[in-house]
């Protein structure tokens, strides 16, 4: 049987990473530690004798500067990248930029846990006066209204990633390209959910480390075989 290699990294240490704050779509930069574990999983790469063709990114800054590092590392900083909003984090609604351990104290554990890991509830909405109503930002202006997002469970997430893994990523890798993805903790679980086929109360206990390359083989339905980080 035909099997096939992907790589998929979450983002290395952001700054709301490091803060305990709701993330998102907010477009925030990698720490000098985020930068260090991207250059890491470069070189881990590298070691295990890693050839890529083609990436795929977000279009935040944090998955795309972790691409570019460990791209920099490989010494293949000039492969092709595509930049798809996709592949974004989970748009974490009114949440965005809260801290996670105080939003917990104002409204429970319980509650928080259930907008962070529950497979199908979302967070409280934005509006579109809020700073983070991503038609207001002019990277997302080819989106229509019913695409953007204003707040998403994983499910929703979910929704947007699977469509477009099957519709551009799995030809690109059917047309013998070897890929490398460098997204976000929860459009990675999404996939995760997807190739390996975990069930809607299973995924809230997969947590994905910041910029760590982790491997994926696939048979020729692309459904996981195995997976492991290096
Ligand atoms: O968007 C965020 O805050 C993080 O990237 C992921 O957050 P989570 O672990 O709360 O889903």
């Amino acid at each position: 049987m035909k099997t096939t290699r992907i790589v998929l990294i979450r983002h290395g240490q952001s700054q709301w990473n490091k803060e305990n704050r709701f993330t998102g779509w907010a477009n925030v930069p990698l720490t000098e530690q985020g930068k260090s574990e991207a250059q890491s999983a470069g070189q881990k790469l590298k070691e295990n004798n890693f050839k890529f063709d083609f990436c795929y990114t977000s279009m935040l800054n944090r998955a795309i500067n972790t691409l570019s590092i460990v791209l920099e590392e490989l010494d293949l900083l000039w492969l092709p990248v595509d930049h798809c909003w996709q592949l974004n984090e989970r748009h974490y609604g009114n949440l965005q930029g809260l801290n996670k351990a105080e939003t917990a104290e104002k409204f429970g554990d319980e509650q928080v846990f259930i907008w962070r890991r529950s497979y199908d509830t979302p967070p409280p909405t934005v509006d579109k006066t809020s700073p983070y109503y991503p038609g207001n930002d002019p990277r997302y202006a080819d989106l229509t209204v019913d695409e953007l997002p204003v707040g998403e469970s994983l499910k929703d997430t979910y929704e947007r990633v699977i469509p477009f893994w099957n519709d551009v990523i799995v030809p690109k890798i059917n047309s013998g390209t070897d890929i490398l993805i460098a997204a976000h903790g929860n459009s990675l679980r999404a996939l995760m959910k997807h190739l390996s086929d975990i069930a809607d109360d299973e995924i809230t206990q997969i947590e994905i480390p910041t910029g760590v390359p982790l491997v994926y083989e696939l048979d020729s339905n692309m459904k996981a075989i195995k997976y492991y980080y290096l």
